[in-house]
Order: C-alpha cells, then structure tokens, then sequence
C-alpha cells in the first residue's frame, strides 16, 4: 500500500494544478479546493509528516493548552510555542499605534499580567468553547469532560462530539475555530476520531491539525481503555496560500519516510492531567524543515 502521507502530496499537487485562484481575508491569495478528506488507521504509526520537519513540541503544547481551557497566550509563550502572537500583536499595533517588536511583546505578556489580561487573551475561542461553553441560562458545560463520560457510558452513541463553532462568541474570537468540529466512533475495541476543518491552510497549519487530533484520539482512547483506531479529516475550503507553492513544490520532490510512533509514559488519573513530558514521538527521522510565512 502506498504510504498515507501521500494523501497529503497528492493534496498539495491538486491544489497546485486544480485549485481554484481566490482572493482571501488575508489578501496574500490562495489556491483552494472544496470538500476535501484524508484518513490515517493510527495503529500503522502517528501522522507526523516526514516530507519535511514538523515541530511537534509545539503542536503537542498547543493541544494541552486547548485542554486545559486557557484563552491566553501566555502559556504558551511560557513554553516558547509562539504560532499565536500575531494576531494579538496586530491588534495591539493597530489600537496603540506602538510599533512594538514581536519579542517585545512578547516579554510584556509574560511578564505584566494587566497587559497580558488586556492585550494577550485571544477572546473565547478553542479552549473557552471546549471546557467552560456558557449555556443561555448561565450553566457552564465543559464538552470534554462529557465527551469522556459518553465514551466511557454508551460508546455507540451517535452523539460523542464537541464543536468550537459558538455562534454567539464568534464576534469576540481573535479568529473563529478552522478546526470546528470534533467526532467520535467506538467500534471493536478502537476509537476513531474525525474532525471537520472549515479552513485549512494546507502548508502550515494542517500538518499540525493532523498531529494534533492524532494526539487527542491517542489521549481519549487511553483514558477509556481502547486502542486507536482512524484519524478521519475533512476540509471545507482548504487552501495553498500563493506564496507557499515554491515550499510546496519542494515538498514533492521528497519521498516520504516511515511515520514514527507515539509514546504515552503515564496514566494520569484525568484527559486533564497530562503533562508535555508524558508523551515522547519516537523513530520521527523527518526530510528538513521548510521555512514559510504565515498570513496574518
Ligand atoms: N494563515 C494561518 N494559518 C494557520 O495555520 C493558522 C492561522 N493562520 N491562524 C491561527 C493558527 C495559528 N497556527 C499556526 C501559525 C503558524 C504556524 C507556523 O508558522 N509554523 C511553522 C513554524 C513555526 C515556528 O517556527 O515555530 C511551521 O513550519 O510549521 C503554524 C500554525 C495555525 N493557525
Ligand atoms: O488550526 C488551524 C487554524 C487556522 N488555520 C488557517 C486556515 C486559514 O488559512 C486561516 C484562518 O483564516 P479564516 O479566514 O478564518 O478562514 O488559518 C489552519 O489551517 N489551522
């Protein structure tokens, strides 16, 4: 069987060759197709791409954060994963004037807690939605733990989801959820997990959406005692911004190596208590990183 990863090179190669040439909110441009899928069986090994470096660190920092319910990036400018910084940079620099530095801003974050409670917060967005929904009659509902619970209670459910998609917050969100829709299904003994990606930037942010919600099936299934089963994704409007195609066509040149494998060292006794040094992503032997700007 062809390796899995190929579904992403052929994606890259069709967005290139077929995508349809729009102007986006960025107004950088993207190559774009509609309605797209991808699936990877995650007992074959973890879908960390190795046509060039991923930096799972990071990856792995941003989903304990989404977890955890934090709307801040301060915790994760602690733990040096910075991929969140622009958006709030931008809205400073537009409502101050200041044309501040992103290391400058980044020092003040994490070190004056009025300007980070002021300036740092990214509005009620993924983790906000995920742990601590607020119901209209002021009830707070945490998705994650209910996901858990409906796992572990009636595994055959056709409700075991959770969604981002607040219509009613999305004026106050830095950036509205693109990975938006999370769900699950428990068949012989494994958990498989789909997620639906509203937007996706093909280059920079899916290879992360994909290790990411790897990660999460891994967590959920060892928690309630099953094995792994498939990472579905869907895109909606998944796209190449213009100026990743030269990354892109790099990219293709390269013949994609064995996916490494996931390592979970600890049961902590809640999806809520995992910590970075719990997970280790061994035999990942990845073509070198492939540098690109993200659109703001
Ligand atoms: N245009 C765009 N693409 C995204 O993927 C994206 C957004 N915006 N906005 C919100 C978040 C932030 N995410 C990001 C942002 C930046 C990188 C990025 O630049 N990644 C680089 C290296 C990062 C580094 O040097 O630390 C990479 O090669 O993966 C990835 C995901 C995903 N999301
Ligand atoms: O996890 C993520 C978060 C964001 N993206 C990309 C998709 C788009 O390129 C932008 C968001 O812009 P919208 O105009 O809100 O669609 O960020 C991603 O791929 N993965």
């Amino acid at each position: 069987m062809a390796h899995p990863e190929y579904q992403y090179l052929s994606l890259l190669r069709r967005l290139i060759d077929h995508g349809a040439a729009r102007v986006d909110r960025t107004g950088v441009g993207t190559k774009a197709l509609f309605g797209e899928q991808m699936r990877f069986d995650l007992s074959a090994g973890f879908p960390l791409l190795t046509t060039k470096k991923i930096f799972h660190r990071q990856a792995i920092h941003e989903m304990l954060w989404f977890l955890s319910g934090d709307t801040s990036i301060r915790p994760l400018l602690a733990n040096k994963v910075r991929i969140w910084t622009d958006w709030p940079l931008a809205n400073y620099r537009k409502k101050s004037g200041e044309d501040i530095s992103q290391e400058d801003f980044e020092a003040r974050v994490l070190v004056d807690d009025t300007f980070a409670a002021q300036w740092g917060d990214l509005g009620p967005v993924y983790g906000k939605q995920w742990r601590r929904w607020q119901g209209p009659d002021g009830k707070v509902i945490d998705q994650i733990q209910d996901l858990v619970d409906g796992i572990r209670t009636n595994p055959t459910s056709r409700r075991l989801l959770f969604t981002g998609w607040n219509v009613a917050d999305l004026p106050d969100m830095a950036l509205p959820p693109c990975h938006m829709t999370y769900q699950f299904f428990v068949a012989d003994g494994k958990l498989s997990g789909l997620i639906f990606q509203r937007s996706a930037d093909t280059l920079l942010g899916l290879p992360w959406n994909l290790c990411e919600g790897a990660l999460l099936i891994h967590m959920l299934a060892h928690q309630c005692d099953l094995s792994v089963g498939d990472l579905v994704w869907q895109g909606g409007d998944v796209h190449l911004y213009l100026n990743h195609i030269p990354q892109a066509e790099e990219q293709l040149t390269r013949e994609p190596r064995p996916f490494p494998q996931l390592v979970i060292k600890r049961k902590p006794d809640s999806l809520f208590d995992y910590r970075f040094e719990d997970f280790e992503i061994t035999g990942y032997d990845p073509h070198p990183h492939i540098k690109a700007d993200v659109a703001v």
